[in-house]
C-alpha cells in the first residue's frame, strides 16, 4: 500500500501506530522491518516505537544504507576479507576522485592518458566542480546498475564522449576501492542489489520479513526500488510512506518516478495495482499556510496518480486558523541577507519569539549555509546548523584559520 502524506500529517504516527498495530495483533517484531534514508530519521523512528511499543518489541528501524551494509557484509567471503569493508564517506569520496582525475591530468600532459576525456574537458579536470559532476555520474551509473561497460556501450550508443571517457573513469575508480577494500554509498546499494539477483539470496531475502515499512518513499532511487521488490514485492506486505511533492533529491538519484510508480511496481498479490491512502489533515500548519501552499502545489502536474488522490493529498484541511506568508525580493543577495537578519531581530525583540522558534531554510547548503550563518552571527542572531548540511571542509572545525 502506498500512503500519501504531505508535511505535518502525521505520516510518522500513521507509520508507528501500524507498526504498533502489528505486534498487538502478535507479529513478531523481527520480522518486521521499518526502512529510512536518514540516519536521524532511523533514530527518530526507533525511538518513537520505543516509546510506543517498549524497547523490546520495537522492530528493527535502520537506513538503507545500513540495511546494505549488513547485507553486503554478511555474504563477503570470509577468505578473501578478512577485515570489514570500510565505507567511504562523502569528503574521502571527493579526494580519491580528485586524485585519480589529477592524475590523469598529468598521464594526458604525458600521452600515456588511457582515458580519453575530450579535448573541451581536459582543461578542467582538476577542478571542483568538474570532480563534483564525476562524482555524480559514477553514483547515478550505479544507482542504474550499470557497469563500466554497459556506460561505455550506452555513452556509445547515445555518441557522448564525455560519458565513454567516464566509463573508463569508473572502471579505474573501482579497480582502486577495490583494491583499497572500500566502498562507496552508491556502490553499497549496487551491490547489494547484484547479491539480491542471486537465488539463494532471492531466496532468504524473501523470507525475512512479514511486513516491510519505508519512510520517505519520494527519496528512493532506482536501485533502492529493486532492494525494495527483492524484500517485499509480489504482493508481499509492503507499507511505503511518502510525498511526491516533497522529491527534492533528484539532484542525487532519487527519483520521483519510484513513487509516481508504485502501485504497479509492488500490485498486491492478486495482480491489482496496490491500493493507495492519502493522510488528509495537515496536524502542524495554520489554514493560510496551507492556502499558500496549495497555490503553489496545483501548479505542479502529477499525472500517473489518480486525480482525486492527488487533489485530497494537495487540498489538505487544517485543525487551526492561522499562519501567514510574505514574499520579499531584495536587489543583492547581500540585502536579503541584512533583512533576514533583521525581521529574525525584530521578532524575538519586539514580539518576543524564541529563538528556537526559528528557522532558516536555503536552498543550496554547501553553498548558502556559510554566508548566511556570518551574516546572522554578525548581527547577533545565534545560529545553529544541522550538523548533517555543512560539507566537511567548512566545519569550523577542520576549516584552515
Ligand atoms: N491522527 C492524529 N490525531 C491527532 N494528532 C495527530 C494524529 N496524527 C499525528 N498527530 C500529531 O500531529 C503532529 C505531527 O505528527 P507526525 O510527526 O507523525 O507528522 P509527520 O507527517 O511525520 O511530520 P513530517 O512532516 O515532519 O514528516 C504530532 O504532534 C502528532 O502527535
Amino acid at each position: 500500500m502506498l500512503v500519501l502524506a504531505g508535511p505535518g500529517t502525521g505520516k510518522t504516527t500513521t507509520l508507528v501506530e501500524a507498526v504498533a498495530r502489528r505486534v498487538r495483533e502478535g507479529a513478531d517484531p523481527e520480522r518486521l522491518l521499518v526502512l529510512t534514508f536518514s540516519r536521524k530519521a532511523a533514530v527518530e523512528l526507533r525511538d518513537r516505537m520505543a516509546a510506543r511499543l517498549g524497547g523490546a518489541s520495537a522492530p528493527r528501524a535502520t537506513t538503507f544504507h545500513s540495511y546494505c551494509y549488513a547485507l553486503v557484509r554478511a555474504h563477503q567471503d570470509v577468505d578473501l576479507f578478512v577485515d570489514p569493508l570500510r565505507l567511504l564517506s562523502g569528503p574521502e569520496q571527493d579526494v580519491v576522485v580528485r586524485e585519480l582525475l589529477a592524475g590523469q591530468a598529468e598521464l594526458a600532459r604525458e600521452g600515456r592518458a588511457f582515458v580519453r576525456w575530450p579535448d573541451d574537458l581536459r582543461a578542467c579536470l582538476t577542478t571542483r566542480g568538474f570532480a563534483d559532476e564525476v562524482r555524480a555520474v559514477l553514483a547515478r551509473s550505479r544507482e542504474l546498475g550499470l557497469g563500466p561497460r554497459a556506460l561505455g556501450e550506452f555513452a556509445e550508443r547515445t555518441g557522448r564522449p564525455d560519458w565513454s571517457a567516464a566509463a573508463g573513469f569508473l572502471a579505474e575508480y573501482l579497480d582502486v576501492l577495490d583494491a583499497q577494500g572500500v566502498l562507496d554509498y552508491a556502490e553499497l546499494v549496487h551491490r547489494a542489489v547484484l547479491l539480491a539477483g542471486r537465488p539463494e539470496v532471492a531466496a532468504e531475502l524473501a523470507g525475512q520479513y512479514d511486513a516491510v515499512f519505508v519512510d520517505e518513499y519520494q527519496d528512493t532511487d532506482v536501485a533502492q526500488g529493486r532492494l525494495l521488490g527483492a524484500l517485499a514485492g509480489g504482493g508481499r506486505t509492503l507499507l511505503a510512506f511518502g510525498d511526491p511533492d516533497q522529491s527534492i533529491y533528484a539532484f542525487r538519484g532519487a527519483d520521483v518516478g519510484g513513487i509516481l510508480r508504485f502501485r504497479e511496481d509492488f500490485p498486491r498479490a492478486d495482480g491489482r495495482p496496490a491500493d493507495m491512502e492519502v493522510l488528509t489533515v495537515s496536524r502542524r500548519s495554520g489554514a493560510a499556510l496551507l492556502a499558500a501552499t496549495r497555490r503553489i502545489t496545483g501548479r505542479m502536474p502529477l499525472t500517473r496518480l489518480p486525480a482525486r488522490a492527488v487533489r485530497a493529498h494537495r487540498e489538505l484541511a487544517a485543525v487551526r486558523d492561522g499562519g501567514r506568508v510574505e514574499a520579499y525580493t531584495y536587489p543583492t543577495a547581500g540585502a536579503e541577507l541584512d533583512n533576514v537578519a533583521d525581521i529574525l531581530r525584530r521578532a524575538h525583540l519586539e514580539d518576543g519569539v524564541p529563538w528556537r522558534e526559528m528557522a532558516v531554510l536555503v536552498r543550496a547548503g554547501g553553498r548558502s549555509i556559510p554566508g548566511v550563518r556570518r551574516a546572522l552571527t554578525s548581527a547577533g542572531v545565534p545560529v545553529e546548523v544541522d550538523g548533517d548540511d555543512i560539507p566537511l571542509r567548512h566545519e569550523p572545525a577542520v576549516a584552515p584559520c
